[in-house]
């Protein structure tokens, strides 16, 4: 049978000998215990008609050893971009990336191989070898690079293991879940032990729970072996779920960046507000009809919206405190969630419009309170 290629770049594994990517002289000044990559000034011009396409602007940030960094942003933001050009397989059009302190722009042929066998990635359509088995999937990289067959088997039964595919390996990718798939895509990426892992939407095109427990799996690999991880994705929910550091990219500029709970909290930009919309507890559609801008005669419910952000109250929200604030109050929607250990979420309370006035003296406020309007609860 012929091979069938899916989608996807294999020159990552050509057959040339690698030199030492130690052998490279690290930049000087960079520091090597804190950042891993590092990207300084990136630039990006796709040709194309009248000055082409700017894809990246000016693009500058580091990522840390050991972190899972995650790069959200809109269609076309620039994040495939960016991400391939930490192994070269999109070539700036300016600025430098940096990898252990090695300006990889730089590297000749034999250091670019020995770059990208530190560097695994995964992909969102797998790119898995229809024609061979999993564990002839997962073993290639190191058939490539001319590894002892003994040494290839021993190492890709470890990684099957290790993703839970043991008893998958003779099976052909066609007889797999999308889920195992990438899982199989997983052990692949890991087989030269990298020190980074790229993943370029590596959920988008799986169900909930696949989704869940491949990112389980992320996690726990990073956990294990601490390694790098940098994902890019445009689901908010994936950012929440593993990564420890967020940069928000819009129209190939950065718009916000850091830890995950405190851009949840407290977003700057419109494009990081627009991508958390679907996470939020917005006012259901019932109640928004029944709103009006002033209380009726007889007082009738305020409608609060209240937000904590996780920074004023991190341990958690107390009922007794809330009370307090909003005596005679409904919780009528929303909830807390807890990211990175710090409580935040929104809450939508109807309070007895009349008892509005007492939160003026209440000691404990959330980190912003909105009156929305009120109903007319005799309606
Ligand atoms: N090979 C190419 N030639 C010309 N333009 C390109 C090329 N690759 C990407 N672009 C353009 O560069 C911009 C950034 O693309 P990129 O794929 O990096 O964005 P993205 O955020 O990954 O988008 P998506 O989420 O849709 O994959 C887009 O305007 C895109 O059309």
């Amino acid at each position: 049978m012929p091979e069938v290629r899916s989608e996807g770049d294999f020159s990552v594994y050509q057959n040339v000998q690698a030199a030492p990517l130690a052998d490279q002289a690290p930049v000087p000044g960079s520091d090597r215990a804190e950042a891993h990559v590092v990207f300084e000034a990136i630039r990006k011009v796709y040709p194309g008609a009248g000055g082409g396409v700017h894809a990246l602007h000016e693009v500058s940030f580091s990522v840390r050893r050991g972190q899972i960094f995650g790069i959200i942003g809109r269609s076309g933001a620039g994040k495939s971009t960016l991400l391939r050009s930490i192994n070269m397989l999109e070539r700036p059009s300016g600025g430098r990336v940096l990898v252990d302190g090695i300006d990889v722009g730089a590297l000749d042929e034999k250091g670019l191989v020995a770059l990208r066998r530190k560097i695994g990635m995964i992909f969102q359509h797998f790119n898995l070898l229809s024609a061979k088995t999993v564990r002839e999937n997962v073993g290639l990289p190191l058939k490539v690079a001319g590894v002892p067959a003994a040494e290839i088997r021993r190492r890709v039964d470890f990684l099957l293991d290790m993703v839970g595919l043991a008893d998958k390996a003779d099976v052909y990718p066609a007889k797999l879940s999308g889920g195992q798939k990438q899982r199989v895509g997983i052990a692949r990426a890991l087989v030269h032990d990298p020190e980074i892992l790229l993943c370029d939407e590596a959920t988008s095109a799986l169900d909930p729970e696949s989704t869940h427990a491949i990112l389980d799996l992320l996690r726990d690999i990073n956990d294990r072996f601490g390694l790098t991880v940098v994902l890019i994705t445009h689901d908010m929910s994936v950012i929440r779920a593993i990564c420890d550091e967020v940069l928000v990219l819009d129209q190939g500029r950065i718009v916000e960046q850091g830890e995950v709970w405190r851009v949840f909290g407290d977003s700057k930009g419109e494009a990081t507000r627009a991508l958390l919309q679907p996470l939020r507890r917005g006012l259901p559609g019932d109640l928004a009809g029944r709103l009006r801008p002033e209380p009726p005669a007889h007082g009738g419910l305020a409608i609060l919206s209240l937000r904590f952000t996780g920074e004023s109250h991190p341990d958690g929200v107390s009922l007794e405190s809330l009370l307090a604030l909003a005596p005679g109050a409904t919780l009528l929607h929303g909830g807390i969630d807890r990211i990175q250990g710090h409580a935040q979420g929104d809450l939508l309370l109807a309070v007895p419009a009349g008892a509005l006035r007492s939160a003026a003296g209440a000691r404990f406020s959330p980190d912003s309170l909105k009156v929305l309007g009120y109903v007319d609860d005799n309606a």
